[in-house]
Order: C-alpha cells, then structure tokens, then sequence
C-alpha cells in the first residue's frame, strides 16, 4: 500500500533534543494510498516505526478498585519525545471530518454538529483488505472477492494507514488483544468535547476492549457508573465514585471485561482561560467490530457526507479541503480522488 512520494521529510531536526525521531534528510517519504482516501496519507520514517514496535515506554497499572471497572492505565504508553512529534505529524497528515448528523429527541428532529474533528479507519470481522490490492475486499471465512457496494452500500471502508496501524500493532501485543478499527478525534481546543458515553454497541461483541490514546494538550477523562437499579428494600447498594483522569500526551487507556456495559465516560469541556487544557488534542482509539453494522455506523459518525478538513501549518488550525482542481493545483503528490470499486482480475 505504501508508495513513494516526493515531499520533504517531514521532520526536521532540533539541535536542542537529546533524544530525536528525526530521520535521515535524504529519506524518501513513503504513502499509504487507496480508493477512498481524499489524498496520499504519508507513512512514518522506518526508524520511527521501529520505535512504535518496542513500546509501551512503562508498563500499565490496573484499575479495578470498583464493581465491574477493568482498565490499564500506561503512563505513558508513547515517551513525550515521540509523542509530540506523532502528534503533529497525525494532525498534519489524516484528513479529518466534522460530522453532523439528526437525531429525534422527544418526538422532535434536532442536528447534531459533532464538537470534534473525527476520523475513522477500517473494516470489521467478516471482511478482509486484499493483501495485493487494499482496493479489493475479500470475506474473510471464504477468502473470495465480495462487491463492496452491495455489502456496503453507505460508505467504503478504508484500510488504516501505515502511520496508524504501527501503533496498531505494538498495542495489540501490549493489550494481548486484536483490534480491526481506528477511529481518531482532534479537539481543536477546550472547546471541544465528548459527552458520557459507553461504548457498549452490539457489534463490539460482549466485553469489548478499547485501547485510548492521548496526544498533545493535556485533559481530564472522567467515567462514572451506569446508573443502578434501585437496591431490594431495606438493603443498601454499591457506591460508586466518580473517577478523573488527568491524560497526558503519550497515555494510554485500555478499557476491558465489564467496563463498558457498566460505566460512562467523557471529556468535558475545559474552555476557561486556564493554559493547562490549551492547544490541540488527538485521541486514537483502537477497537474490534465484529459486523457489517458496525462498519456502517463508524464511518457515519466519524465521516459522514461532509467537507474533508485538513491541518493548516500556516493558519494554525484546521481548514475544509479542496481536491486539486486547474485553478488549485493543490501538492505535489500524487491524489487518488475518485472512490470507485475495482473488480479484480478475474483470471487471478
Ligand atoms: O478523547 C478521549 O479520550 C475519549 C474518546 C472517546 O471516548 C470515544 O471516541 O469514544
Ligand atoms: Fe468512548
């Protein structure tokens, strides 16, 4: 999938850092491309993704004190000279959506405007990216091509990129678990928010685990229990308390067992005056979607039909994403704009 493009490196080095995952100046960049990409998604300079492969930086420490809470906290699971540089190289590279959506509330029809930059990679458990051509999708009981507008009529799975999916991998082996979906958020600011939440869908199966990355500024994620059935009379029930985490860059969260069928979580709001919780923040989840359904539903609230954002080095924040056109040549690289499916090689 990778492919060689022709802009700079895109790390440059900082004399001051003992530490640098800067490589080579002569090094080629390399691109993850597909169908369904808006444009090229560079790839991470080997050295770097070499780094990825030996983490996580400390080992987690469990959090299980309180009825059906199962999580490993790594703190950090990315050293915060690898974090910085991963975290401006991601919000530069992916190509990020703010999606909106309806939903009936009392009967009535209201828009929902994610308070989020979203993006979403992947593909769940009956379905498989051809090895030889990440174009085609095969079913992955009987290995045989499937017609990927049929099975998946609303939107196109993406195959995660390279610079994604080395993260993938070195967290597989550090949670002992398999993950098929990525799905990233950018909080542009304090502004930005999640609401409470579980992620408890169907198509994650019982006991899902979902392994939540930190990258950039600093902010508290808080989780609460479910709400609990009233005890039998005269007995007393369980009390919960109200856990905070305050995430920094490079952390890591495993949620696991009976931790998501029974508690919420956020990250609120923090957009007082205060600098701890300025700048921007990128969360990485890795997660395993069992059905088609679940494809369907990530890639509707994580794409959705709207405008393609970008990073803008020079504005300093994300704007929307024009495909080149004669007026805006747009980059250098090679674009992959139309998605359209491919049939394979009959003879093959
Ligand atoms: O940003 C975070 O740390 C949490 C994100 C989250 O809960 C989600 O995407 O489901
Ligand atoms: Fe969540």
């Amino acid at each position: 999938m990778a492919q060689k493009g022709t802009i700079h490196s895109f790390f440059t080095p900082d004399p001051k850092k003992q530490r640098t995952t800067t490589t080579n100046q002569d090094e080629t960049p390399t691109y993850s491309t597909h169908n369904t990409y808006p444009f090229p998604i560079r790839d991470l300079s080997p050295s770097i993704t070499k780094e990825l492969a030996s983490l996580p930086a400390r080992p987690g420490k469990p959090i299980n004190d309180q009825p059906e809470l199962d999580l490993v906290y790594f703190e950090p699971f990315i050293p915060s000279y690898l974090a910085k540089d991963l975290f401006r190289f991601l919000r530069s590279e992916l190509p990020f959506y703010r999606v909106e959506y309806t939903v009936k509330r009392f009967g009535v029809e209201t828009q929902i405007r994610t308070p989020r930059y979203t993006t979403v990679f992947g593909l769940d458990h009956t379905s498989l990216f051809d090895d030889d051509d990440p174009n085609i999708i095969l079913d992955a009981k009987t290995r045989t091509w499937i017609n990927t507008a049929e099975a998946y009529p609303r939107y196109s799975p993406r195959p995660i990129p390279q610079c994604l999916d080395a993260l993938r991998k070195s967290t597989e082996a550090a949670a002992g678990c398999r993950f098929n979906f990525c799905l990233v958020n950018y909080y542009a600011s304090g502004s930005d928010s999640i609401s409470f939440h579980s992620d408890d869908e169907r198509f994650l199966g019982p006991e899902p685990a979902i392994a939540s990355f930190s990258l950039g500024a600093a902010r508290d994620f808080l989780m609460k229990h479910k709400p609990a059935p009233p005890p039998p009379d005269g007995q007393t029930g369980p009390v919960f308390k109200q856990l905070k985490l305050p995430l920094a860059s490079g952390d890591m969260i495993l949620m696991k067992d009976k931790t998501q069928a029974n508690w919420l979580h956020s990250i609120p709001k923090r957009a007082g005056k205060s600098t701890r919780y300025a700048g921007g923040r990128i969360n990485i989840t890795f997660r395993r979607a069992m059905v088609k359904g679940g494809t369907d539903n990530y890639y509707n609230y994580n794409v959705g039909n709207g405008p393609v954002f970008r990073w803008d080095d020079t504005a300093q924040e994300m704007k929307e994403w024009k495909p080149p056109s004669k007026d805006n040549p747009g980059p250098t690289v090679n674009t992959n704009l139309k998605p359209e499916q491919k049939e394979p090689d009959k003879t093959g």
